[in-house]
C-alpha cells in the first residue's frame, strides 16, 4: 500500500524529534448559564480542561486515552484551534497561534456529517474540487485515486453515502480530510464503529502518515492490545488534566513508580484508564510526575514557522464555489428525484384537481362568479407561495452541521446563493403544474394566454416566497422554532393580499406592511391579469345589493394598483433581496458560532 510518498516533510529531515505544537496552561470551561437577555456570561461553570501544558513532536503517533468525560474531545478540538468554549492559555505552532494556521491542522470529528444522497466518488470529487483544485489536474486526481485505494473505497465508488456502513463512513471521512494533505492530523476516535480489520487498517495508514513526518494524534476509546501497540506515545487524561504524555514504556515506568503494576497479559491501555478512574490520589501523583517531565519539554527546540503557514487548500473563486455547491445540490436532488416527483404529484396535482372540480365552470362575468374567481385566484396564489416557502423552511436544518464543518472551504454567501438557486426548478415546476391543471375547468378569457400569464406571475411570485422561507430558516435554524414562528409572520402578510379584507380599509399605520407582503404583489398581479379582461359583469334585474359592473370595478374594490407590472416586479425584487439579506445574516451568525463537533 503506497502512502503519499509525494508528501514528505523534506525540509525537515535534518532536525529530528523536535517540537511541533506547544500547549501552554490551557484551560477550557463551560460558561455560567445566564438568561439570554443578560450580558454575556464570563464566569466559569465547569472546568473541562484544567491547566494543560505539553508539546507534540514530529513523527509522534499519539493515542489519547482516558475515562469518558476526561476532556479528550475538548482537548483535540482546542489543538485544532476550533474550540468554541471560553478558554485561557495557548496552543501554538512554532510561534503562531494554531487558529492562524488554517489548513496546517485538520480534525476528523467523531461524528461524520455528509450529504447522504451523494455517492462516494461524487463526494470525493466535490471535496477535491473545493479544497485543493480541479480534478483535471493530474496531481489532484492521483491524490484522490491513491486515497480511495488506501482506504479501500473503490468497491463503494458509486454507493450512496447514506447506504455505507458506519465504518465505511469513517474511512471516507478520513480520506476526505487527507485530501488537503494536512501536516498535523487530529482524529477523534477514528476506530469507533470499525471492525478490528478496518480499525487496524485506519491506524496503519495514520501510522505511516506520522512516519512520513506528520504529527498524528488520535483519541481512542478502549483500544485493543493490537491497536494500542501501533502508537508510539500515549497521552493520558482524566478529569480535564493531563496525567502523562510520553513514550509507552515510560508510561508504564511512571505507573510503576507510584506502585501501580500492570498484570502480565493485561491490556496496558485498559489498566491505565482503570487506575485513574475515580481515583484522586492516583490522578494527583501522576499530575506531579507529568509536571516534572514538562521541564524537559520546555527546553526542546521549536520548529521554524514557514511550514505551518503553507497549506494545500485553495480558496476557489466565488462563482466556482456557487457552481460546485449547486452541482452538489443537484446530485442530491437527482438521487431523490422520485421523492420529489411524488411530492409534486401529491401536493400539486391532487390540489389542482380538487380546485378544478370545485371551481368547474366558474366565471367572473356574473355577480355570483366574482366571489368564486376571487377565491380561485387567492387559492392558486397561496398554494404556490405557501408550498414553496415551507419547502425552503427546512433547507438548513439538516445541513447546518455540514455547513459548520465546511467553514473555510467556501463563503457563507456562496452557500446561501447556491441553496437559493437550488429551489429555482421548484419555483418553475410547481406553478406550471398547478395552473395547467387547476384552470382546466375554469372559464378564463383568452384561456391559454391568461393561463401562461398566471404561470409567469406565479413563477416570479415563488422566488420571493423561497427567499422568505430560506430567510426564516436561516434566522431560526439553531432554535428549531421556525415552524412555530413562520405562521405568525404569515398571518399579517397574507392578510395584506386583499383576499380577506379591503386594503383601503386598513388602518393607516398598517398600510406599509402590504409592501413587504409577497402575497399582496402576487394577488395584485394575477387579479389585474384576470379582471382587466372582464369588460362586463351581468347584473340581474331583481338584484337587491349593488352590482359590480366590470373587472376594473372589482380591482378598485380590492384596492389593487393601476401600474401593476412595474409595482409588482419591483415588489418581488425588493422582497427577495430583503429576505435574502436577513437569511444571509442568520447564516453568518451560525458560521460565527464556530465549528460543530
Ligand atoms: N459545550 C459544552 N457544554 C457543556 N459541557 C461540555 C461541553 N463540551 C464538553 N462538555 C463537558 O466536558 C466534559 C468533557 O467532555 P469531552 O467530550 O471532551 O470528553 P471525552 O473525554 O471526549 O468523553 P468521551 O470519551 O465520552 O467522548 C464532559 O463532562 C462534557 O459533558
Amino acid at each position: 500500500m503506497a502512502v503519499h510518498d509525494w508528501r514528505t516533510w523534506r525540509d525537515y529531515d535534518k532536525i529530528d524529534n523536535d517540537v511541533v505544537i506547544r500547549i501552554k496552561n490551557l484551560k477550557v470551561w463551560t460558561p455560567e448559564e445566564k438568561p439570554w437577555w443578560r450580558r454575556k456570561p464570563t464566569k466559569c461553570k465547569t472546568l473541562i480542561l484544567n491547566n494543560i501544558s505539553g508539546c507534540l513532536r514530529r513523527n509522534e503517533f499519539t493515542a489519547i486515552i482516558g475515562p469518558s468525560g476526561a476532556g479528550k474531545t475538548t482537548f483535540l478540538v482546542s489543538l485544532a484551534g476550533k474550540c468554541t468554549l471560553p478558554s485561557e492559555g495557548s496552543v501554538t505552532l512554532g510561534s503562531r497561534n494554531v487558529r492562524e494556521c488554517a489548513g496546517a491542522v485538520e480534525i476528523v470529528p467523531q461524528h461524520e456529517a455528509f450529504m447522504n444522497g451523494l455517492s462516494v466518488i461524487e463526494h470525493l470529487v466535490f471535496m477535491t474540487e473545493i479544497k485543493i483544485g480541479s480534478c483535471r489536474d493530474l496531481r489532484n486526481r492521483t491524490m484522490l485515486d491513491s486515497l480511495m485505494e488506501e482506504f479501500q473505497l473503490r468497491a463503494h465508488r458509486d454507493t450512496p453515502i447514506g447506504a455505507l456502513s458506519g465504518g465505511e463512513k469513517r474511512l471516507l471521512s478520513l480520506a476526505t480530510t487527507l485530501l488537503s494533505d494536512p501536516q498535523i492530523l487530529i482524529c477523534d476516535e477514528p476506530t469507533t464503529g470499525l471492525d478490528s480489520y478496518n480499525a487496524l487498517l485506519v491506524i496503519g495508514v495514520l501510522k505511516k502518515l506520522s512516519a512520513a513526518g506528520r504529527v498524528v494524534i488520535c483519541s481512542v476509546h478502549q483500544p485493543s492490545c493490537d491497536l494500542f501497540k501501533e502508537f508510539t506515545s500515549v497521552l493520558l487524561m482524566a478529569e480535564g488534566r493531563l496525567l502523562f504524555h510520553g513514550a509507552k514504556d515510560e508510561c508504564m515506568d511512571a505507573f510503576e513508580s507510584i506502585d501501580l503494576h500492570c498484570p502480565i497479559n493485561y491490556n496496558p491501555a485498559e489498566f491505565y484508564i482503570r487506575a485513574v478512574s475515580n481515583s484522586n490520589t492516583n490522578i494527583q501523583k501522576l499530575v506531579e510526575i507529568s509536571e516534572n517531565r514538562l521541564q524537559i519539554d520546555r527546553t526542546s527546540p521549536i520548529r521554524p514557522d514557514p511550514v505551518y503557514s503553507c497549506s494545500k487548500t485553495v480558496q476557489r473563486n466565488w462563482f466556482k464555489q456557487v457552481y460546485l455547491l449547486l452541482w452538489r445540490q443537484s446530485l442530491s436532488l437527482k438521487r431523490n428525484a422520485r421523492n420529489h416527483l411524488i411530492q409534486l404529484f401529491v401536493s400539486v396535482i391532487i390540489t389542482s384537481l380538487v380546485l378544478t372540480v370545485s371551481y368547474v365552470g366558474a366565471s367572473g362575468t356574473t355577480q355570483s362568479g366574482v366571489q368564486d374567481i376571487r377565491g380561485f385566484l387567492w387559492l392558486i396564489t397561496s398554494e404556490v407561495a405557501f408550498g414553496v416557502s415551507y419547502s425552503a423552511l427546512y433547507a438548513f436544518e439538516y445541513e447546518i452541521t455540514l455547513f459548520k464543518r465546511e467553514v473555510g472551504m467556501y463563503t457563507c454567501s456562496a452557500y446561501f446563493v447556491s441553496r437559493f438557486m437550488s429551489f429555482i426548478p421548484r419555483c418553475i415546476l410547481w406553478p406550471i403544474a398547478l395552473v395547467s391543471v387547476s384552470t382546466l375547468a375554469v372559464e378564463l378569457p383568452n384561456h391559454v394566454v391568461t393561463a401562461v400569464k398566471f404561470c409567469a406571475t406565479l413563477i416570479l411570485g415563488a422566488i420571493p416566497s423561497v427567499a422568505y422561507g430560506l430567510g426564516m430558516a436561516a434566522l431560526f435554524t439553531s432554535t428549531g422554532i421556525m415552524g412555530d414562528v413562520m405562521p405568525c409572520i404569515d398571518l399579517p402578510l397574507f392578510l395584506m393580499s386583499g383576499a380577506f379584507l379591503r386594503i383601503s380599509s386598513l388602518p393607516t399605520w398598517m398600510y406599509p406592511v402590504k409592501y413587504i407582503s409577497h402575497f399582496f404583489y402576487a394577488m395584485d398581479a394575477v387579479s389585474n391579469i384576470y379582471w382587466r379582461q372582464i369588460e362586463h359583469i351581468d347584473c340581474p334585474l331583481n338584484e337587491t345589493s349593488t352590482c359590480v359592473k366590470d373587472g376594473a370595478a372589482v380591482l378598485m374594490e380590492n384596492g389593487y394598483a393601476g401600474d401593476y407590472i412595474l409595482q409588482d416586479s419591483l415588489g418581488f425584487l425588493l422582497i427577495t433581496v430583503f429576505w435574502c439579506v436577513l437569511g444571509y445574516i442568520g447564516l453568518k451568525r451560525e458560521e460565527k458560532k464556530g465549528y460543530a463537533y
